[in-house]
């Protein structure tokens, strides 16, 4: 068996707190500084990476001096404000030594839940991609409180890699994977080293955090593999101070546990969209746009439709028509209705004078569309 960060493209790296801050005791440079050595071989290697990193709470208690995790959520937050500080610190230098840009996302689920916002964080990350930069991700632990007690960063790099439609997620964490039952309480327990993501039983023998650092434990790591699987995204949990785990399982090495997806990424996309019954607006093509949508799977650009139907947002699922209104696809607009209606019948590269500004080029991008 081969690892499938062989081949994946495009990958979520999700570091915890315990790893990042060496047990609560600080900031580790050391560990942080191999990671990123290892990224920039990625990244050498044709891999798109983005990090999701934990551990702001962790090293802003150590800033300010408190010896246990505060109670009061307010105080959580502080210290997530003073923490990150810390960990954006490093990072920008530790990806610098390779001559790498990072750039830090701070997101919350609420952001992600949100149509609008959900295409603009997309839109950003693939920006930062194309630019050789890498983003690295915490959540934005000033504004939301919910996030913060539960502290659940692995469903963040979860949602993170249905939104930029990774092709796996690597959680590394402060055990070498998924044990038949908390290691830390069983000491007979055994790594499993494969199964498939999104299996029931998984859930059943993941326990909460051994350590009072993180905050997750395991069963938060087996409900992101599930979640990443529905986009088509793999899952590996591995032990993040492994000697180069990152570039090891990036050449093929099984390492840590591998939580296989079941359906194929684009698939489960497209899935998603053809399950997409209530649409909230419809677009008429002209026989030049339905002949490229149909038969040469290209994306809809404005300038092939003629009407605009319905009111709808940026992000919004839309129904394809032809002029005798039989639906023939289904995607998601780049474009407002308001937005549409000015760009429509209008080539690509006049969006700008029209609007002022471009989303994109296409009204809807072929990877966002399904064929009825
Ligand atoms: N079945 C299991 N296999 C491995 N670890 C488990 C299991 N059940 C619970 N755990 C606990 O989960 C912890 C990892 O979760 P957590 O502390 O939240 O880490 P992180 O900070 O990396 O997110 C482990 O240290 C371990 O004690
Ligand atoms: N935003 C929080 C996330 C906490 C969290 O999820 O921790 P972990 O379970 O270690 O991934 C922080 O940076 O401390």
């Amino acid at each position: 068996m081969h690892s499938v960060i062989q081949s994946a493209k495009r990958l979520i790296i999700k570091v915890g707190s315990s790893l990042v801050t060496n047990d609560g005791k600080g900031l580790d440079s050391a560990a942080i500084a191999r990671w990123a050595e290892q990224i920039a071989q990625l990244r050498q290697m044709g891999k798109e990476v983005v990090l999701v990193s934990s551990g702001a709470v962790a090293e802003g208690m150590q800033r300010l001096g408190f010896d246990k995790r505060p109670t009061g959520i307010h105080h959580l937050q502080a210290c997530a404000a003073v923490g990150q500080m810390g960990l954006a610190q490093i990072y920008e230098s530790s990806f610098r030594a390779h001559e790498l840009h990072s750039a830090q996302v701070l997101l919350t689920h609420a952001d992600l839940a949100d149509r609008e916002r959900y295409l603009n964080a997309r839109s950003t990350l693939f920006t930062l991609l194309q630019l050789g930069v890498i983003p690295v991700i915490n959540e934005n632990d000033t504004v939301v409180t919910d996030e913060i007690k539960f502290g659940d960063n692995d469903t963040l790099g979860a949602l993170v890699a249905n939104l930029i439609e990774a092709d796996a997620l690597i959680i590394l964490t402060d055990q070498p994977g998924l044990f038949t039952a908390d290691p830390r309480k069983d000491p007979s327990a055994t790594l499993i080293t494969d199964a498939k993501a999104g299996d029931p039983a998984l859930e059943l023998i993941a326990g909460g955090t051994g350590t009072g650092i993180g905050r997750g434990g395991m069963l938060t790591k087996i409900l992101a593999a599930k979640r990443a699987a529905t986009s088509g995204a793999h899952t590996v949990i591995a032990w993040g101070r492994e000697d180069k785990v990152l570039t090891r399982l990036a050449e093929g090495e099984t390492i840590g546990t591998q939580l296989n997806a079941q359906t194929a990424q684009l698939t489960a996309r497209k899935q998603w969209m053809a399950d997409h019954l209530q649409t909230a607006g419809r677009v008429v093509l002209d026989a030049g746009a339905v002949q490229k949508l149909s038969l040469e799977g290209k994306s809809l650009l404005p300038i092939g439709v003629v009407e605009v139907s319905g009111e709808f947002g940026r992000g919004d699922v839309i129904t394809c028509t032809d002029e005798s209104g039989k639906a023939i696809a289904r995607g998601m607009s780049n474009y407002a209705s308001s937005d549409a209606r000015r760009i429509i019948r209008h080539s690509s590269s006049e969006i700008e004078a029209i609007l002022g500004f471009v989303e994109e080029p296409e009204l809807i991008h072929r990877d966002n569309l399904v064929l009825l």
